[in-house]
């Protein structure tokens, strides 16, 4: 950062999910100092303003009108910003903190003032989607559909509690997102680079943390209908030519099931794994991607953002 000195860092938020998980991964490095704000005064605009005022980079696991707040209250033109809400994902001046979505976009991530941190949703469907439409292989205006299973934390303190709270009571498998107005249309169409928006059908187990998240294909329709070898070498093609990613592609095979596919194996990690099952004969593919909504769908992400932006 060329700083001279070891970097401070704040996190507003820091006593909810994302930033109580984001504090502990930070927990123990000796080359940031971690600011703290005394939990009594984590709603206090004026200490926050402080504190953000006197931090490097703060981090916000905010709501989204909070996180605005926040962005206003800084008055030095000089601290950097991860926000892990969904309030600047599609706002210009931002810098899309997916750094395995295009080639540069570490790069644009190191020199950002202005980071958002991906929505968990989003992230599985833009890694999968990206490398194909960049490729021609299906168009910007396919029909998308996503579908998929989050754990509860992906609602937060409240719905943790309440989850907590049922126990065996709580609902096993709860679709949601019914009025099909999901708050992650926009940032989707916008880095899957889709033309329309996708129809996203999620559901929220009864288990804390860890999602999956499908795209199923019916591709007899389109002029020229991609084999599933050429679509998972798209994929693997793109995640294969990026230093330091994160992001696996798992090997194109014909499986039925696999206890390695299910929303829970990469728990307290950053990692993500993309999968591409197809039926050459039937014209139809599912592409799956598994990973911690509360790893690389957010704490994880914000803290590879972090190290990113302090290197430069
Ligand atoms: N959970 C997840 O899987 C993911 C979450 N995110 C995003 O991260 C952000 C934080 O989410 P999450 O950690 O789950 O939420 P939580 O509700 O667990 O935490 C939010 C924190 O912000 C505090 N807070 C609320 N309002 C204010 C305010 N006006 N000023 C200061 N602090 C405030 C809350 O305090 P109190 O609890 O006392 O109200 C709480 O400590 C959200 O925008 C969410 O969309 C992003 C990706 C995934
Ligand atoms: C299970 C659940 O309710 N999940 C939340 C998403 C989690 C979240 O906070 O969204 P971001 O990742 O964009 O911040 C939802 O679908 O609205």
């Amino acid at each position: 950062m060329g700083i001279g000195r070891m970097a401070k860092i704040f996190i507003d938020g820091e006593h909810g999910t994302t930033g109580l998980q984001i504090r502990s991964r930070l927990e123990g490095r000796t080359d940031i100092e971690l600011i703290s704000i005394p939990v009594e005064r984590r709603k206090d605009a004026g200490a926050r303003a402080e504190y953000l005022n006197n931090a490097d980079i703060a981090i916000l696991c905010l709501p989204d009108d909070a996180a605005r707040e926040s962005v206003s209250l800084v008055a030095n033109g000089n601290t950097r910003i991860i926000d892990a809400s969904t309030a600047h994902r599609t706002a210009e001046g931002w810098t899309y903190g997916f750094a395995e979505m295009d080639k540069d976009q570490a790069k644009a991530i190191a020199t950002a003032r202005y980071v958002a941190n991906p929505g968990c949703w989003p992230q599985g469907p833009i890694a999968l989607l990206r490398p194909l439409i960049t490729a021609g292989l299906i168009p910007d205006n396919y029909p998308v559909t996503i579908n998929g299973i989050s754990g509860y934390s992906g609602g937060g303190r409240s719905m943790i509690e309440d989850y907590e709270s049922k126990g065996e009571d709580a609902p096993e498998y709860l679709p949601y997102g019914l009025t099909l107005n999901h708050k992650h249309l926009p940032e989707i169409r916008s880095f899957a680079k889709l033309a329309i928006d996708p129809l996203m059908q999620p559901v929220v187990g009864n288990f804390a943390q860890g999602m999956i998240t499908m795209v199923p294909l019916q591709l007899g329709h389109l002029p020229k209908v991609p084999t599933g070898v050429e679509l998972h070498a798209a994929i693997a093609d793109h995640f294969a030519s990026l230093e330091g990613s994160v992001v696996e592609v798992a090997p194109f095979e014909a499986i039925d099931r696999s206890p390695e596919i299910q929303p829970e194996v990469f728990n307290d990690t950053n990692k993500m794994r993309l999968h591409v099952f197809a039926n050459d004969k039937r014209a139809q593919a599912v592409l799956l991607a598994v990973y911690d909504n509360l790893g690389k769908g957010a704490s994880g992400a914000a803290v590879q953002n972090l190290d990113i932006m302090l290197r430069g």
